[in-house]
């Protein structure tokens, strides 16, 4: 299950109530790369049971396309964590997002759990970051099992253990999305940025998409239909980073052999040579969707 092997465009990743059927509905036509169907915070206490049937039948239902479905259950210490659990290995969706998660030890008992309900093999276990303590020890939560591909972080709930609030720029932020990038980066898995909250506030949103781009973000996670377009533009290639990646090749080919040439005027070597074939393969794997 290595998310290294083959790359799958994660930019938009629409989280929606699973009680809420309209936006499971509409959700189905939705240029998104993936889907959370969400039983945990989104959904009310009287509404559980009911999520968790429509989160299934749309996994099982095939009416999604290629988009990726997710399940998000919840937590381990709650009531609703084994029936979710049980429901979501029978659907068997492309991951379980597990809400919480803040420690190594933690996911190995959550693998224990999978194994233990019958999840099969293709469902991996996304993680989310979402308190101080976890993104302390984000790396080895990464690191904990192979089963284990993407973090996603959870900004409301590290906003509310930090005690701070939501402020522009997220400069009190800045250290806890760079360590999940980090400890991401360092064991070869895919990391997803929080979700912002406004809906309406399109100039906010958009900053925040190229800031998690800048940070090393894979993808965004979002909440609202408005707010996909923004990710699957910030976290695609540009055109010109496209043709910038070609001609930088394309000048390393014409000067074969030599271990430093110049493009635009700057030196290139070997390792820009890679970061551009990076930046060609994620952009032909998403003109491949
Ligand atoms: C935020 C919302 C409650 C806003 O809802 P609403 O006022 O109904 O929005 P609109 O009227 O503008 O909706 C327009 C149409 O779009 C559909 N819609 C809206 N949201 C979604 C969605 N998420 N997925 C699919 N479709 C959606 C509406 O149904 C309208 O459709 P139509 O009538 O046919 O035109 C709402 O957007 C919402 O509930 N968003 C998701 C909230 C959620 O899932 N929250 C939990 C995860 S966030 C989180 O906490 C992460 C983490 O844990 C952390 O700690 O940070
Ligand atoms: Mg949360």
């Amino acid at each position: 299950m290595a998310e290294t092997t083959t790359f799958r465009p994660r930019r938009s990743v629409l989280y929606m109530p699973s009680s809420n059927e309209r936006a499971l509905e509409k959700a189905k036509t939705l240029p998104v790369d993936a889907l959370i169907l969400d039983l945990e915070d989104a959904v009310a206490p009287d509404a559980k049971a009911q999520a968790r049937e429509n989160a299934a039948a749309a996994v099982t239902s095939g009416e999604y396309g290629a988009k990726e479905l997710t399940i998000r259950i919840n937590g381990a210490d709650t009531e609703w964590h084994a029936d979710d659990l049980k429901a979501a290995a029978a659907a068997g969706p492309a991951a379980i997002v597990v809400p919480k998660v803040n420690s190594a030890d933690a996911v190995r008992t959550l693998v224990d759990a999978f194994d233990a309900a019958g999840v099969p093999e293709t469902t991996a276990l996304w993680a989310m970051i979402e308190s101080p303590y976890a993104i302390l020890h984000a790396e080895e939560i990464a690191a904990a099992s192979d089963r284990l591909t993407v973090l996603v972080l959870g900004t409301n709930d590290l906003v509310k253990e930090l005690y701070v609030d939501h402020v522009p720029g997220r400069t009190n932020l800045v250290a806890s999305l760079q360590l999940a990038v980090l400890a991401a980066r360092a064991t070869g898995k895919v990391v997803l940025d929080g979700v912002y909250n406004d809906v309406k506030d399109v100039d906010g949103y958009l900053a925040e998409v190229a800031q998690g781009r800048d940070f090393g973000f894979d993808g965004k996670t979002i909440i609202h239909p408005g707010q996909i377009e923004g990710a699957n533009a910030g976290f695609a290639p540009s055109p010109e980073a496209v043709e910038k990646a070609q001609g930088l090749i394309a000048a390393w080919e014409e000067g074969a052999g030599k271990g430093v040439v110049t493009y635009q005027g700057k030196m290139v070597e070997n390792l820009h040579v890679e970061s551009a074939k990076r930046t060609l393969s994620i952009a032909e794997a998403i003109a491949a969707l």
